[in-house]
């Protein structure tokens, strides 16, 4: 006889990319904020930038030599001048003379072209000294024909003034602020008024940091059972991993080193947990990110009180309801994600703020509550900074070698990118995957995705990835050719 099959869970399992959806569905891009250029590295634009002038904003010489009549040369001419970057000659080029110019250099009036000086022959008179060979002279003769424009750059050539040079959007990188600095900045398209040298850009969110759990210990802080931070941990006792790896998260994926909130280590019980929601909506916490405690244990208490079903709850003034918790992924199977807010209410009896904050109730498996963090905490983080495009990055790569496939749910596989030819590079997988083991995130550039079981994935097959990595450490390097 085939037993009874068991009770549905409370929560189904949710397919992943349904959960990034749930996610995403619940996040918005923050408010538009200005900020100095310095400052904006790692920003995403709210608005289009603009070139506030074409650039260069004057024909400007391409070579140090002559400024020239086009139509003079080849010939002798007579040097009237000099126009040098930051030094212009206004006054005019007639037929017959021609002008010292450097690289750089607004070419004067009436000139059209520039002859770099080694194509001119300096004209000396008996009392000129030729020391040095790029002074210039009183007088050249031009070796070669030139046309009108030969060695300059026209006004707005790189740059037409007007232009879009960085749209909405755009992550800001060191290059988008050279573009920027180009180009003004001042005429940045918002309705306000124009501040020089500033970007406008979505804010950065602010995320509440805790890890729960009676076993685990501050790393350098003493547990509440032992009496010194020097003393040795006790039986049973963990040292903190998540908590530093998340903060690091989440200042790599945008968010601001001060703006990450650390809540600390909270105990097994609904009165800590849920005073430690409480205290991050305080904070003003957009993102409560929390690791453990999710799972089936007696212990496991944050289902109960992100639902706002735990009598603790209304002792500590929060409410809220639980969007999934549970996702067919592995590692990471009790992702729970929930919306919370402060139940205090004015007195009219209304919302007191109406604050709410997305929390994610990461597994407490190291391994688990990282994968979870990029998968679904990543890419919210993003949709609030502003990015065009939020989602993890998906590539296709070829297995090196078979790999097993779980019987009951995807898995999310920790892999290192190598490149195809025979190279030193290290092999794809990160090794043993189980979710303790928090080496196989070390080095990982990508979390391949492989579909649910029975079977294997055979080597050589083509499998997707999701970057996770920095790909510019990536061990895919050509060989120099
Ligand atoms: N009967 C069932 N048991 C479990 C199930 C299940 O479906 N049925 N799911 C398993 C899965 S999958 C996972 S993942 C874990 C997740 O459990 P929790 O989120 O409740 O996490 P904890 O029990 O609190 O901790 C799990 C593990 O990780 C260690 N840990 C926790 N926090 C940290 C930290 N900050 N730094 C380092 N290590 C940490 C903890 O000591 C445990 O070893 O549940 C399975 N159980
Ligand atoms: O899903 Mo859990 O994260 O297997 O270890």
């Amino acid at each position: 006889m085939t037993p009874p099959p068991p009770p549905p869970h409370r929560y189904p399992m949710l397919p992943m990319q349904d959960a990034v959806d749930v996610v995403l569905s619940r996040a918005r891009p923050l408010p538009a904020e200005e900020i100095p250029l310095s400052s904006a590295l790692g920003r995403v634009l709210a608005t289009d930038v603009v070139s506030a002038r074409p650039h260069p904003p004057f024909a400007a010489s391409i070579m140090d030599g002559y400024a020239v009549r086009a139509s003079d040369c080849p010939g002798s001419l007579r040097v009237v001048g000099a126009s040098r970057a930051g030094a212009p000659m206004t006054s005019a080029i007639a037929s017959g003379a021609c002008a010292y110019v450097t690289t750089g250099a607004p070419i004067p009036p009436g000139a059209d072209a520039v002859v770099p000086h080694e194509r001119c022959e300096k004209i000396l008179d008996d009392d000129d000294d030729d020391d040095d060979a790029r002074a210039p002279a009183r007088a050249v003769r031009v070796l070669d024909a030139a046309t009108p424009g030969l060695w300059t750059r026209a006004i707005g050539s790189d740059v037409p003034g007007g232009a879009v040079v960085l749209e909405r959007g755009t992550l800001i990188g060191p290059h988008e602020i050279g573009v920027a600095a180009l180009a003004g900045v001042r005429r940045v398209l918002y309705t306000g008024p124009h501040t020089t040298a500033t970007l406008r850009v979505h804010g950065t969110p602010k995320l509440a940091l805790a890890s729960t759990g009676d076993e685990l210990v501050d790393v350098g802080v003493a547990s509440s059972a032992s009496s010194s931070p020097n003393e040795p941990p006790r039986l049973g006792e963990i040292y903190d991993a998540n908590r530093p790896m998340l903060a690091a998260a989440a200042v790599a994926a945008g968010v601001g080193v001060d703006d990450v909130v650390d809540l600390g280590v909270v105990r097994d019980d609904p009165a800590a947990l849920a005073r430690c929601v409480a205290a991050a909506l305080d904070a003003n916490a957009d993102i409560i990110v929390t690791t453990g405690g999710v799972s089936e244990g007696d212990r496991d208490h944050l289902k109960e009180v992100l639902s706002g079903e735990s009598a603790a709850c209304v002792a500590a003034g929060i409410a809220g309801v639980v969007r999934f918790g549970r996702v067919a992924m592995k590692p990471g199977k009790p992702l729970t994600f929930a919306e919370v807010r402060r139940t205090r209410t004015d007195s009219d009896g209304r919302d007191a703020d109406g604050h709410v904050a997305l929390v994610f109730a990461l597994p407490g498996n190291p391994v688990s509550a990282a994968v979870t963090f990029q998968l679904v905490v990543v890419p919210t983080l993003r949709r609030m900074l502003g990015w065009a495009d939020p989602r993890l990055r998906r590539i296709r790569c070829r297995l090196e070698a078979d790999v097993r496939l779980d019987a009951e749910r995807p898995e999310y596989h920790r892999a290192t990118l190598r490149w195809e030819t025979p190279c030193a590079a290290p092999p794809g997988s990160t090794g043993r995957q189980i979710s303790s083991r928090l080496s196989s995130m070390t080095g990982a550039d990508v979390l391949l995705e492989l579909p649910r079981g029975p079977g294997t994935a055979r080597g050589g097959s083509v499998a997707s990835a999701l970057v996770i990595g920095d790909l510019r450490a990536a061990a895919i390097q050509l060989a120099r050719f």
